[in-house]
């Protein structure tokens, strides 16, 4: 079902969600830290879902193993690294990846600017060994409040010409995105491009309010805009993209089974919609499962699995000019 002509991109892909269970063992080993099992086996239970959350925060608690062995700068980067191995081994051509540094800083109070800086050694050197093209989209996790969000957002604007955009991710219900204007009319003065995670917990107005007030070009998730008609045009006619993530939205209790997930009606919408992962460690599945055995569970035809390929590199973040030399890429194998 992938069109292997085709540039393959994962543009919703959390660096913080996918941290490999084996380097969660080697990382608590290396640094003393207790965890709950001492085996990949008997500690996968802990760090990935086994069945579907009730919902989006009981889910979140499932990354958090991942950051608590994050003990050194150079864990931080090792991670990265590894991430860049991963999106290789996957089949990618393309990623954006996604992080929030101050939650990846702060159970061993790293300097959240230092914690930038790691991710972006670690990417840029693992897109060199490893030859796939990436961006990276810094978060401010708003589950821990706009004071902790300030925090990110001036550390990741220390190394602003690294990063391409920034998103808002984590409790949506919470904390609402009305809290973060501040946050990003900075970030739109800085040049970056805006994502937003929205839709997914609360309902269509936190969509329209990411776009109308905090600048969202894209916006993470977005499966309750299909409630909305008034939006779901205004999307289309927009270009508002949205990055569906499939096993993601079933396993937060978002969408209750892939046969109703609302993908196959934003692209019957003319809405960009694309296929992506989230969490791929925590999730347990990659982006192959995504495109073979989830999308056609929701129901798409090959011809809407092809138009989501093409749709994740239209609204990627990225030139037309560069763009144009991933396809080519690719076509030249
Ligand atoms: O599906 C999701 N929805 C909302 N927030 C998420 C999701 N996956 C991860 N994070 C959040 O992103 C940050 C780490 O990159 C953390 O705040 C985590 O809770
Ligand atoms: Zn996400």
């Amino acid at each position: 079902m992938i069109d292997t002509n085709l540039p393959l991109t994962d543009i919703h892909r959390h660096l913080d969600g996918n941290i490999r269970a084996q380097t969660i063992l080697d990382l608590g080993r290396e640094f003393n830290i207790a965890l709950p099992a001492q085996s990949l086996e008997t500690l996968l239970p802990h760090v990935q879902v086994t069945a579907n959350e009730p919902d989006l925060v009981s889910f979140l608690a499932k990354l958090d193993w991942g950051v608590k062995v994050l003990a050194s700068l150079d864990a931080c980067r090792r991670v990265a690294y590894e991430n860049m191995e991963d999106a290789s081994r996957q089949g990618l051509h393309y990623v954006e990846l996604r992080f929030s540094p101050g939650y990846m800083a702060m159970t061993h109070n790293l300097p959240v600017a230092g914690v930038v800086e790691a991710v972006i050694a670690g990417v840029r050197e693992g897109s060199q060994a490893f030859g796939v093209e990436a961006r990276l989209i810094g978060i401010m996790s708003r589950t821990f409040g706009e004071a902790a969000c300030l925090q990110e957002l001036e550390a990741l604007l220390a190394h602003r010409d690294s990063i391409t955009a920034l998103d808002l991710a984590g409790d949506e219900l919470g904390f609402p995105g009305s809290l973060f204007l501040p946050h990003f009319n900075r970030a739109r003065d800085a040049g970056w491009h805006i994502t937003v995670h929205a839709g997914e917990a609360a309902g269509p107005e936190s969509i329209w309010q990411a776009i109308r007030e905090l600048g969202a070009e894209r916006i993470g998730h977005g499966v309750k805009a299909v409630e909305d008609p008034a939006l779901m045009a205004f999307l289309a006619e927009q270009r508002i993209g949205i990055e569906s993530c499939l096993t993601s939205n079933i396993q937060t209790s978002t969408v209750p089974s892939l046969a109703r997930h609302p993908l196959k009606t934003f692209l019957e919408h003319g809405v960009l919609a694309s296929i992506n992962t989230d969490d791929p460690a925590v999730q347990g599945v990659d982006i192959g499962h995504e495109y073979q055995t989830a999308a056609p569970a929701a129901g798409l035809s090959r011809d809407q699995i092809r138009q989501a390929q093409i749709n994740g590199l239209e609204i990627a973040f990225l030139s037309a000019a560069e763009k144009q030399v991933l396809r080519e890429k690719v076509l030249q194998g």
